[in-house]
């Protein structure tokens, strides 16, 4: 067992070992847990039937939840990761779209909150001017939660492949199946599910702007136990914020540099070499390798993946573009179709 850190977010404030705790997840681990983050045990609980209900659901029933419109701007999707699935359609099953829509964008803005508060703890742990993160990469943050369903894992086979996640902060909720690992020093941690904590891993993003003084760390699913739902949701930057990195972490450049390196050779057909950040604007990166996520998948697994996604600002208001909502209607897609992760 590895001692992951546990953060009480109503003691950040008064706490320093808490400060600490949260200084190790960050530059240390990569991996921390977060109580008090937001919604209670009860409110998981439901979120947790609704979501079994989702995956069960026949496709007329989750076409009914993918066409809803709610009072939201947001659209639903689903795909597979892989099709070789066990789970069971139940045709009598009847999804309260309202419902469902109404507790998960709850859950998207406990969990996009959750993150630009942390955004602005580390800040602050890292001694930056007070909105150097937030206001250059995350003042209209792409923005989108996820439910995963992993069936029990074959033998020899991955819920999701060992990755690391792309974007600034991954918050995830998971059931109480456990499965998740995470590596620390070149060996396999378990992750295992604390009742009502979030589990937040830093991205390749915030890890390259800060020149890997954040931590990004990598992971990976095997739901050997039984099936298991978790719900990543994931913190990118805005479309219009620019590829620099933050020249107060310029020390730690030819460490990192010597880290890139050395992941490139091995974890080849893993790690995509093929996703470089270049200097443009997250909205470059976002066309080059999101729009397009078939041909730039970074890892393969056996789950299926439901989709909740919030248009930017910029995206429903830009000058030159019609607003998402109108131009996309909310859709399932099956298969595999994008990934925001
Ligand atoms: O299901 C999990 O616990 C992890 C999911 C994950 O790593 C991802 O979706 O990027
Ligand atoms: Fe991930």
């Amino acid at each position: 067992m590895f001692n992951f850190p546990i953060i009480d977010l109503k003691r950040l404030d008064s706490s320093k070992s808490e400060k600490e705790e949260l200084r190790r997840g960050l530059t240390d681990v990569g991996f921390f847990y977060v109580k008090n983050w937001g919604l209670t045990n009860a409110e998981l609980e439901e979120i947790e039937t609704l979501t079994r209900q989702v995956f069960t659901a026949s496709d007329a029933e989750q076409n009914k939840l993918a066409s809803y419109v709610g009072e939201m701007a947001h659209s639903f999707y689903l795909f597979d990761m892989d099709s070789k699935f066990v789970q069971q359609v139940d045709p009598n099953l009847k999804l309260d779209v309202k419902k469902i829509d109404e507790k998960f964008w709850k859950m998207f803005l406990a969990m996009k909150n959750t993150g630009l508060e942390l955004l602005t703890w580390f800040e602050k742990i890292f001694d930056l001017k007070e909105g150097r993160l937030r206001d250059q990469f995350a003042s209209d943050p792409v923005c989108c939660l996820h439910g995963n369903y992993y069936d029990k894992t074959p033998k020899g086979e991955w819920g999701i492949e060992s990755h690391l996640d792309k974007g600034l902060i991954t918050l995830l909720y998971q059931d109480q199946t456990g499965g998740l690992e995470a590596e620390y020093e070149g060996k396999w941690y378990p992750i295992p599910p604390i009742e009502g904590t979030l589990i937040i891993n830093l991205g390749r993003m915030l890890e390259y702007f800060t020149h890997g003084v954040a931590k990004g760390a990598w992971h990976r699913v095997k739901a050997h136990k039984g099936d298991r739902i978790s719900w990543p949701f994931f913190l990118n930057p805005s479309f219009d914020a620019k590829f620099g990195r933050l020249d107060e972490f310029k020390w730690n450049a030819e460490e990192f540099e010597a880290l890139e390196k050395k992941r490139r050779i091995n974890v080849s057909g893993t790690y995509e070499p093929g996703t470089e950040f270049g200097s443009g604007t997250y909205r470059d990166w976002h066309n080059k390798y999101v729009v397009n996520a078939d041909e730039h998948r970074r890892n393969k697994g056996h789950l299926k993946i439901w989709e909740m996604e919030e248009p930017s600002k910029a995206e429903v208001d830009g000058p030159n573009e019609k607003s998402s909502l109108q131009v996309r209607p909310n859709q399932w897609r099956k298969p595999n179709t994008r990934i925001y992760m």
